[in-house]
Parts: structure tokens; sequence; C-alpha cells
């Protein structure tokens, strides 16, 4: 569904990602890890046309994305949720989601706000509540919920567990695996390698803008020598 091949990424003269290659297949969801700061959060926005200068091959269900603007990258099916969450806090839940909509893909169920508010119960309670007055976690719900009106084929989360209480951090993670079981392909950025390994079949781990190892989550999981030489902090 998508290759990433050769990708460079540079901020004016900071050259940030160095020859990242990253595959996932259709309903596949794989975790990139990495201390603060290893190139992340710049690889999803290469991904969705963010990053200023790039270099290398993006291609997505068979679609060369060079030059593409970022909304062109939404319509063909990349359904980005940045850290920062971007909602609007004098809209309602329900307006916000009505800014993300966007029409179904041809053969996929569209999302709608019910279906939304079964997956996420606690936001169909505040339905009429303006984003402003909403928790972090409630927020970053609402940001995923938002996305998904777009109806993407492939799901970037940035750091979606962030901040979140504990018991926030479960729902999400419940939500984030029922996007999964309903086929959706999913390329997480975490630091919390928990959250990741709730969800994720496959591993990638970036150090100083380039990938340093790929693999099954569960053998990074079963390793520890090899998970804190990689993430420990
Ligand atoms: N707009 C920018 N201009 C210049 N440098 C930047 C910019 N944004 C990020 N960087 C640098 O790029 C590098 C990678 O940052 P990035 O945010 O992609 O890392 P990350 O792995 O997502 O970390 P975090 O978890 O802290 O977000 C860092 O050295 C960062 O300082």
């Amino acid at each position: 569904m998508l290759a990433v091949s050769g990708l460079d990424a540079w901020y004016g003269a900071a050259h940030i990602l160095r020859d990242v290659d990253l595959a996932i297949g259709a309903g596949e969801a794989v975790a990139l890890l990495g201390r603060n700061g290893a190139g992340k959060s710049t690889t999803l926005r290469a991904l969705m046309g963010l990053v200023p200068r790039v270099t290398g091959t993006i291609t997505f269900a068979g679609r060369d994305l060079a030059g593409l603007e970022p909304h062109a990258r939404a319509r063909a099916g990349l359904g980005y949720v940045p850290e920062d969450r971007r909602i609007f806090s004098d809209l309602t839940v329900l307006e916000n989601l009505e800014v993300g909509r966007r029409p179904p893909r041809p053969g996929h169920p569209a999302w709608t706000p019910e279906r939304l508010f079964d997956l996420f119960p606690n936001l169909a309670e505040m339905r009429r509540r303006p984003g402003g007055r909403m928790s972090g976690g409630e927020q970053q719900m609402l940001a995923l919920a938002r996305t998904l009106m777009g109806n993407p084929a492939l799901l970037l989360l940035d750091e979606p567990s962030e901040g979140l209480a504990p018991r926030i951090l479960e729902q999400m993670a419940g939500a984030v695996r029922a996007l999964k079981a309903e086929g959706l392909a999913i390329l997480l950025c975490e630091q919390n390698f928990r959250f990741a390994g709730l969800i994720c079949d496959t591993a990638y781990v970036m150090a100083r803008g380039e990938i340093v190892h790929r693999g099954p989550f569960a053998e990074l999981a079963a390793d520890e020598a090899r998970r804190d030489a990689l993430l420990a902090v």
C-alpha cells in the first residue's frame, strides 16, 4: 500500500531524514519508534507533503506522490493526525467532525458521526461541546475521529498516546485496534512502547533521521537488551 524508498528531507540547511525506506501492506499496522528528535514526526510530515525539501520516492496505492500538495495526498487516502491535534476550539465536536467530511472511497463504508460515536463513546456524550472545552485526551480522540471522517485508507498517527491518562490511553488503544480490525492500514509514531505493542505487527526504529532497525514487533518486545539499546533514554 505504501512504499517509501530513499527518502531524504531537509528543514532549511538541516538534513533531517537520510535514506529512509519503509513499507506498509494493506491492513498492516506499523510502529515507527525512536527517541525524541529521531525524525518520526518529520517522516509523517514528509509523507503528507508538509516538508519543503524532500527527495526519494513515495508510492501510495500504486501512485507516485511526488509533487502532490497535502490536500491531494489526503484525497488519495492518507489520513494524518498531527501531534498538536489542531482541532477547532470554537466549533463543537459535531462541527469539528463535519469539517473533516470527505466523500467515501469506492468499496469502503463511509464514516459518519454516529459510527464514530460508537468507536469513541465519550465523544458522543459531548457532541455539542466546543472543542476548546475538552480535555487533552478527548481532543486527541476528536482529532482522530475528524481524520476518519475523510475516509482514509492509511492512517498516519503522531503520538496519539501523548499526555493521555491511563483510562483514556486504554480507550485510544482499543479504538485504534478496532480500526485495524476493519482493515485500515496504520503508521504509528510512538514513544510509548507498550501502547504501540497493543496495536502494531511490525516495528521500525529511527535514530538521527535513519532507520536503524526493522522487524516483527514481538521480536523487539522479547529482546530487552536490543530494545534498551535502541530506545532507552
Ligand atoms: N521546523 C523545523 N526546523 C528545523 N528543524 C526541525 C524542525 N522540526 C524538527 N526539526 C528537527 O528535526 C529533527 C527531527 O525532529 P522530529 O520532530 O521529526 O523528531 P521526532 O522523532 O518526531 O521527535 P518528537 O517525538 O520529539 O516529536 C530534530 O532534530 C528537530 O530538532
